[in-house]
């Protein structure tokens, strides 16, 4: 009684106390209560109540009124600044306008008066409705088919928002008759389709109402696309023109999930747009796989295919059978291993306040390890017989909004990257301009600790059967093998640095996304993309690579191009899962990117996969 607005102020009282309590998910839902556009939101609501409790009396009849009483005064005395004023005001055409709407919307009735319906109406005759549609540039957003036996035509679909839609006046089943006066009986559906196309201005439907409207009780869904789409493409979609392309990784608003196989949805990019038709999840899926049995086959092991169950009592026959390459055979000249791996070492050390500080994730040996096994997972670009290819993945993920509370742990930052394009060098950065903020997580090795070494600074030097513990325990997130010792990356060293409230940055293979896509570490995803072929040959003049080949020697110009193709097929295959993508042109820019895309993923609200959320619910 007291009002909706009181309500709420009483309940913001409460989840202030929540708020104080740092109840999960009170904090976000106490500013949306507080928000300035919902409390104008209802008091227009409550503004529209009073109307309709208390009817508007027409007003033009008093201001009439006053205005014979102000023309009375000016013939009494001579006119003050205030009369003047008011006279000027009564006899304005806007006043008299907006006097005469209020009139209007006072006085009126707004139910439309039918006139009565004749007595001598067959009880069988069905009840006919005449719709009439002004035609502008915009499609009907309806569609049509034909009933296979009776040869009827319906409405099919309507599409949401689209003209029809808004009429409100068609609905999905109602049964054609006429358009534009000419009878469709026994026309084909293209033909009537013809007849929509040719006209011109209003277009009048006879039609026969569905007798059991569809009533739709759906909740608005929305989906990250982990496929591509377009309906141009499509030889299977009922209207190729109602289509809605789509690339992987775009955010749809699904707003329909009537049809088994045909789903209405918008792009979250522009929600104010009609919706469109998009393959459903089952079809879309049947498409992939159709797609995927008319790519030529090409057999190949994939280090993640293997299913966790199955126990390798070897670990180095394993590797054998799933590393095909034969650069094991390349020895690298140990001279040049021991200058660059000094290199390296002075490079991860840098001085804060006369600390050391050393950062792990950079040594040599990881990263050789890390393109070893990339170079495992090219082929999974071809026919793949395993999911390492997503070919029978969800085509699409059902995503929530995602507010990080500031208690919350941080989302750990994973930046990938074709090899040589600047992952370790952006990330180097990152962490040395706030050592206290970033961090990366220490990789494990099975290698033996040299003597300048520490546990746990440079790697955690663990014996060969911990390691494969922890694979088979998936708490790795990617791992390898490299000169016969193995190395990788692991949760809980990932974890450790979450725990000491730092943001944690690593860099992965893309084939490890998926496994460090887990709820408790909310990864945020950037891929450093390389500039133009044209632009590398400027800005890495005096640019190192590292190769298994040689060391910390100049770019060629086959390791720019095989930068950019590895970037594109990294694209193509992972680019549903990239939260951001920089381009590494200019150093110093794409520095400044990272560091603010850092910071927009942990304090900006993020669409992430709902599951992460549900599960945060049930621990
Ligand atoms: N934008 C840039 N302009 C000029 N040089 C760059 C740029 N980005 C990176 N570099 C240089 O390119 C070289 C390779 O970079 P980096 O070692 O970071 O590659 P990476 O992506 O980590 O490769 P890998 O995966 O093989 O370890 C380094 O010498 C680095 O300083």
């Amino acid at each position: 009684d007291s009002g909706l607005s009181h309500v709420l102020t009483l309940v913001l009282q409460e989840l202030s106390l929540l708020c104080k309590r740092d109840v999960n998910g009170v904090g976000m839902l106490y500013d949306l209560l507080r928000s300035r556009w919902l409390q104008a939101l209802l008091k227009i609501y409550e503004c529209l109540q009073n109307y309709l409790e208390k009817r508007p009396v027409p007003v033009m009849l008093q201001a009439h009124a006053l205005n014979c009483e102000v023309v009375e005064l000016l013939h009494e005395a001579p006119p003050s600044g205030e009369i003047k004023e008011l006279r000027r005001l009564l006899r304005s055409p806007h006043l008299r306008a907006l006097l005469s709407a209020h009139d209007t919307v006072a006085q009126k009735d707004f139910e439309p008066t039918l006139p009565p319906l004749p007595d001598n109406i067959p009880e069988n005759e069905e009840a006919m409705r005449i719709v009439c549609l002004v035609k502008n540039n915009q499609p009907l957003g309806a569609t049509i088919k034909r009933h296979e036996i009776t040869g009827d035509i319906t409405v099919a679909r309507v599409i949401h928002g689209g003209l029809a839609d808004r009429s409100g006046l068609l609905y999905a089943g109602d049964k054609l008759v006429e358009v534009n006066g000419v009878s469709i009986d026994g026309l084909e559906p293209e033909q009537v389709i013809n007849i929509l196309a040719l006209s011109q201005g209003t277009i009048m439907f006879k039609l026969i109402p569905v007798s059991d409207r569809p009533v739709s009780n759906q909740t608005t869904l929305y989906v990250r696309a982990m496929a591509d789409y377009w309906p141009l493409q499509d030889p299977a979609i009922p209207c190729a023109d109602a289509g809605l392309p789509f690339k992987k990784g775009e955010i749809l608003q699904i707003v329909d999930q009537n049809d088994a196989l045909w789903w209405q949805a918008r792009k979250l990019s522009d929600l104010s747009a009609c919706a469109g038709l998009i393959p459903s999840n089952h079809l879309l899926k049947r498409k992939q796989r159709e797609f995927w049995w008319t790519q030529p086959f090409q057999p190949h092991f994939c280090l993640k295919l293997f299913p966790s169950s199955v126990f390798f009592p070897d670990l180095d026959n394993f590797f054998v059978c799933v590393d095909l390459s034969a650069e094991d055979d390349m020895q690298i000249d140990e001279k040049c291993v021991e200058t660059v791996f000094v290199l390296i070492l002075e490079e991860e050390e840098f001085g804060e306040l006369g600390q050391r500080v050393f950062i792990a994730g950079f040594r040599r040996s990881m990263r050789l390890c890390r393109r070893k096994s990339r170079a495992n997972q090219q082929s999974c670009y071809a026919r793949c017989p395993s999911s390492c290819c997503s070919t029978f993945a969800a085509p699409y993920e059902e995503v929530v909004r995602y507010q990080r509370h500031p208690g919350d742990r941080n989302r750990l930052i994973v930046l990938v990257g074709p090899a040589g394009v600047g992952v370790n060098e952006l990330r180097r950065r990152l962490i040395a301009s706030n050592p206290r903020e970033f961090q990366s997580a220490v990789p494990h090795t099975t290698r033996v600790q040299k003597s300048y070494e520490m546990n746990g600074r440079e790697y955690h030097y663990v014996s060969k059967e911990t390691f494969e513990n922890m694979v088979y325990s998936h708490r790795m997130l990617e791992y390898g093998e490299y000169r016969g010792y193995m190395y990788g990356t692991s949760i809980d060293a990932v974890r450790t640095v979450l725990n000491e409230g730092k943001i944690c940055v690593i860099d992965l293979e893309p084939h490890g996304i998926q496994i460090a896509r887990t709820h408790e570490l909310k990864p945020y995803i950037i891929f450093i993309k390389p500039s133009s072929i044209s632009c590398m040959r400027q800005t890495r003049k005096n640019a190192r690579i590292i190769t298994d080949y040689y060391v910390n020697m100049k770019f060629k110009e086959e390791d720019l191009q095989e930068m950019e193709d590895s970037a594109k097929k990294m694209e193509a295959q992972f680019g549903q899962f990239f939260d951001q993508v920089i381009v590494n042109d200019n150093l110093q820019e794409a520095s400044a990117q990272l560091l603010s895309a850092v910071h927009h993923a942990q304090d900006e609200p993020q669409w992430v996969p709902a599951i992460w959320i549900c599960s945060d619910t049930q621990t």
